[in-house]
């Protein structure tokens, strides 16, 4: 079954306890076996009154045993069969992550995170019912109708089991009839419930802009209308259980009083003896069960189907970014970046995003960027760590193209400061360092150089202080002087601030700016920034509109060319007079 193979090879690893627990099942069905039996020769023994006390110790004792043994062999199937299905359900969702880690960032905005959280919790909670429960079901399911139908025959002969047996054909028919309706329900209601997931993210990661437009009502709203969807592809599921289950049962009822039609009739004419007449009886009402199973069976298979075929879709995604064949480990680059005649498109647009940038920075020299929203700066700086993949001999890096540089050495070398700052639930040192070995004169280092240092050794528990929702809420120019010092601190060959200060007032961005200049001295940088004041100490600086450079130099040229870059300085100047005059 190909739909297994993500996890193919823990079922194989596992195998032994599989089978030592199927075989466990099957001991129970056996065991099952005997009460029926000593029912009947009891009977027949008390009719005949050939009943003694020693029958009575021999038969307690008995009884005794086997539930006692039924309870051993329960709790081991139980114990290998779920042992194996947890098994199952921690290393497909360890393969998830792992994959989630693997692709590439346009996967990411192409596909719905709840969709996503969707597959790492529902998805995984099905494949392992269905591999767990679903298996011990289904083995109790054929095997105790298998013992049953043997001891049925030897009790009662061939014609009576057919007999009571017979109107098991519908229920065979009404279920293979209902299992591609099932499976189309059970697909949409995944889907339903990774809307509900989607827009429960959304408004949760969103709500502070919820609340500032006033859009609770409408989020409710939006909300009762995914909840009610959900619950519209459940009971439409749940209909075909709540039709399935009642007719599943009917058909054992049904079973049951043919056996008593036909047996009665067989007692009557001496064919068989009330004992054994009791014993059949006794398995048909054993039979039940496994028979409800099999609508419960169903839909657990239906549901781990589906869950693992949408898994698999997923872990079948290869990233588009990845090293290719001849890729070469630089670790000591000098960091010259050269982009020629570089174009760029995202892979969903048709429009281009960058048009013929022509850039050469030298090491230790500082690019900045600025433009309008939307004129491409972000797009520019994504493809020098390779977010995206800029086409083949249009970026380099110390004359070699990007695309032939190994993504770790290339990202490990690239102190990235991005646009949303994404601080961890953990403590601010955690965050500082990045899980990475770094000794605290180092932290203290970086947290000066990103000007963040005094504002952390006024909290209680300083360095230690856990940021995130269970800890103390950072203002946005705490946060970002945070990513800051992350980016810093392992002494990256090239930094990256892409409007990393935006958070900040005018002074503390001049503040932590001074600082970084020691640390910019030794490296490349580029900085994006719509503020000149951030950007006006830089080597070059570069105008982008509409994805092309439309001006660039350095900030006295860039004045003495008046235009667009001298135009945005006069206002942003006027604006700085007026709110010092304030
Ligand atoms: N993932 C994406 N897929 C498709 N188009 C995109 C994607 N990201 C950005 N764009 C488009 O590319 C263009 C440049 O966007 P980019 O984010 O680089 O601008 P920016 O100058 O950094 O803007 P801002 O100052 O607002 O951050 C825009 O037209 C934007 O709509």
């Amino acid at each position: 079954m190909n739909e297994l193979r993500y996890i193919k090879d823990v079922i194989l690893k596992c195998k032994y306890k599989y089978i030592a627990g199927i075989i466990c099942i099957f001991m129970v069905d056996i065991l099952q076996m005997v009460l029926p039996k000593v029912l009947g020769v009891l009977t027949d023994k008390l009719k005949s009154g050939n009943f003694t006390k020693d029958d009575l110790v021999t038969y307690s004792i008995l009884i005794v045993v086997v539930s006692i043994s039924t309870a051993v062999f329960r709790f081991s199937w139980r114990y290998l069969v779920f042992g194996v299905s947890k098994l199952i359900e921690k290393t497909i969702r360890e393969r998830l992550y792992i994959q989630y880690q693997r692709l590439s960032p346009n996967y990411y905005n192409v596909h719905k995170t709840g969709d996503l959280m969707s597959h790492a919790t529902n998805d995984i909670d099905n494949i392992r019912m269905m591999v767990g429960q679903g298996v011990a079901l289904i083995s109790d399911s054929l095997l105790l109708p298998a013992a049953i139908l043997v001891m049925l025959i030897l009790t009662a002969g061939v014609k009576m089991t057919l007999a009571a047996f017979s109107p098991m054909i519908f229920l065979i028919i009404v279920v293979v009839s209902n299992v591609k309706n099932m499976h189309i329900r059970i697909n949409r209601m995944q889907e339903a419930i990774s809307d509900l997931t989607e827009k429960t993210r959304e408004n949760i990661s969103g709500i502070r802009v919820v609340k500032s437009f006033v859009q609770e009502s409408e989020e409710v709203e939006k909300f009762k209308k995914s909840n009610l969807h959900n619950k519209e592809m459940n009971l439409k599921f749940v209909r075909i259980m709540s039709t399935l289950h009642p007719f599943v049962m009917a058909i054992s009822y049904l079973t049951f009083a043919i056996t008593l039609l036909y047996g009665g009739l067989k007692v009557i004419y001496s064919e068989i003896t009330i004992g054994e007449f009791v014993t059949f009886a006794g398995y048909l009402l054993q039979l039940i069960w496994p028979i409800a199973a099999l609508g419960w069976v169903t839909s657990i298979f239906q549901k781990g189907i589906v869950s693992l075929k949408r898994v698999n879709i997923l872990m079948d995604e290869n990233p588009d970014i990845v090293d290719s064949d001849d890729s070469i480990s630089i670790d000591s680059l000098d960091w010259k970046i050269e982009m020629k005649h570089l174009n760029f498109t995202y892979p969903e647009s048709h429009t281009p995003s960058l048009e013929n940038i022509n850039i050469s920075l030298k090491k230790g020299k500082t690019l900045a960027i600025c433009g309008k929203t939307g004129s491409g700066k972000t797009t520019l700086i994504n493809l020098i760590p390779r977010l995206f993949n800029a086409s083949a001999g249009t970026l380099f890096i110390d004359d070699v193209d990007i695309n032939r540089i190994s993504l770790s050495s290339l990202r490990k070398n690239i102190g990235y400061v991005p646009q949303d700052t994404i601080l961890f639930s953990a403590t601010i040192k955690e965050n500082i360092c990045f899980f990475r070995d770094f000794d605290d004169e180092s932290i203290i280092k970086a947290a000066k150089a990103a000007g963040i240092h005094n504002d952390i050794i006024d909290f209680p528990r300083q360095y230690e202080t856990i940021v995130g929702e269970r800890g103390v809420n950072l203002s946005g120019g705490q946060k970002q002087r945070i990513s800051i010092a992350r980016a810093i601190i392992g002494n990256p060959s090239l930094l990256v601030l892409d409007d990393c200060l935006s958070a900040v007032d005018t002074h503390t961005e001049a503040l932590i700016l001074g600082a970084l200049k020691e640390i910019m001295k030794e490296r490349t940088s580029i900085i994006v920034s719509h503020r000149i004041s951030a950007i006006k100490d830089a080597d070059e600086i570069i105008m982008l509109d509409e994805g092309r450079i439309i001006e660039r130099g350095n900030h006295d040229s860039l004045l003495e060319q008046k235009g667009i870059y001298c135009e945005l300085y006069q206002k942003q100047l006027l604006a700085a007079k007026i709110e010092e005059e304030e």
